[in-house]
């Protein structure tokens, strides 16, 4: 890890804020109703679709407007020295404090009226909760759950992360899909954890009109996604399960690691989500995935298990600017019985000498190591193993089990335990 203190405010200083100039009624709107908890995604979508006349480059700076001062509203109460300012307000604290806006025209971009601008407090929030903008009980959470690494950790929550590719095994190599992707004009360079991974480079493209997504050539995946699907080592052949499958991000992977061979079983209680996933694995050229509308009986003998399971998501702040204000304090305690249940039914669908790996996309010992503690006690015919053996970064290793966060490794974080069941 850089010992560089890394800067989430630094991607401000380079937006194109004076194409706000004009906006100010339709930025403080879009700002309020995200303030008020519509999802900011949504509420952008929506304005851009209400103002189609917008430039490119006013729809840029309003975007950033809004998820910024959707993500910074801590920093900025702090800055304005109040937790309930206006839009207007907050905007000025996130263009003046933040990003280096000169004041006065900060003041006219952000509609504060005239007079003297707003002055703010000088010098460093004094806590982790107002410097990363966070709610209290999160930013004590992730300062238990992380310790010294806590404040870097949450910096890196505050910036969006990359856009990250999976190649298709099936259907390419990821060398060959980079040289694809150069001709229909993307950038990418490999990610250096998972060997399907490719980063695009520079602004994000239109993936979707892409005819390389439409042949099935990769799928959209974060790369410490694509880990937890590569633990499984799925080989041809093999009876596998996905217990979580919902659409299918790690099946897809499931199926290619098979080569498409054996039996691919999908379960989800969701059935749109399975609906989802039988569109993605025709696309992908997946032929044998079989998707199961009821939950698998005990005694299923499958060679390997994935429990990929709900949890509170705390892994993946980052994709979502506001999301952090919508989650209530008890997702840190909600999800382990839940948890527990699916992982000690999953325990019943193994045969002996076959491979369970139970993973989340979460920040939060009890509902990682705990639940697999847990587990490994009632269950003593199951081991823990190294993920990834001979093939997997020991920086991606923590106590036995996978451990990737976006501070170390770029990815969103994620935890998993593989653990195999003896043969006698
Ligand atoms: C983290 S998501 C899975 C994401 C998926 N594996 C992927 O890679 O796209 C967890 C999934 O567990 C499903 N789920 C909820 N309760 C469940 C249960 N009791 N048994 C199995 N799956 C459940 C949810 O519907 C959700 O789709």
């Amino acid at each position: 890890m850089s010992t560089v203190p890394f800067d989430p405010l630094s991607r401000l200083h380079s937006q194109p804020w004076s194409s706000l100039a004009g906006l100010v009624s339709v930025t403080s709107e879009a700002i309020a109703q995200v303030l008020a908890g519509s999802p900011a995604e949504r509420v952008l979508d929506r304005t851009l679709r209400d103002h189609r006349h917008l430039s490119r480059e006013q729809r840029q700076a309003l975007k950033e407007a809004v998820f910024n001062v959707g993500l910074w509203r801590r920093r900025l109460g702090f800055l304005l020295g109040r937790e309930d300012a206006t839009p207007p307000f907050l905007l000025y604290a996130l263009l003046h404090g933040l990003a280096g806006v000169p004041a006065s025209e900060a003041a006219a971009l952000s509609g504060v009226g005239e007079g003297p601008p707003p002055v703010l407090t000088p010098g460093e929030a004094p806590t982790l909760a107002l410097r990363a903008s966070l709610p209290d009980w999160l930013a004590d959470h992730f300062a238990r759950e992380l310790g010294p690494e806590a404040e870097a950790f949450c910096a890196h929550l505050n910036v969006p992360g990359p856009i990250t590719l999976r190649a298709n095994p099936l259907r390419t190599s990821r060398d060959a899909l980079a040289e694809r992707l150069r001709s229909e004009g993307v950038s990418t360079r490999p990610g250096p954890w998972s060997p399907l991974a490719l980063h695009i480079e520079g602004p994000r493209p239109n993936l979707y009109g892409l005819p390389s997504l439409r042949e099935g050539l990769f799928e959209v995946q974060d790369e410490g996604s694509q880990l937890l699907g590569l633990v499984v080592e799925a080989r041809p052949g093999e009876t596998v399960l996905d217990l979580c499958a919902g659409a299918g991000g790690k099946t897809l992977l499931l199926g290619a690691e098979m080569k498409d061979s054996g039996r691919l079983l999908a379960y989800d209680p969701d059935p749109e989500r399975l609906d989802r996933l039988l569109q993605r694995s025709a696309r992908a050229g997946l032929a044998r995935v079989q998707v199961l509308r009821t939950r698998p009986p005990a005694g299923l003998g499958a060679d390997r298990v994935l429990v990929d399971t709900p949890c509170s998501e705390l892994g993946s702040l980052r994709r979502g600017p506001d999301q952090r204000f919508r989650i209530q304090p008890d997702a840190l305690t909600r999800f382990p019985p839940l948890q527990r249940d699916i992982l000690s039914h999953a325990g019943d669908l193994v045969r002996p000498g076959g491979r369970l790996v139970y993973a989340t996309c979460t920040v939060n010992r009890a509902e990682n190591e705990d639940v697999v503690h847990a587990f490994l006690a009632s269950r003593p015919d199951f081991q823990l193993v190294r993920p990834g053996a001979g093939w997997l970064s020991e920086a991606c290793i923590r106590d036995g089990c996978l451990f990737v966060a976006p501070h170390r490794h770029g990815t969103d974080a994620f935890f998993a335990a593989v653990m195999e069941r003896s043969a006698g």
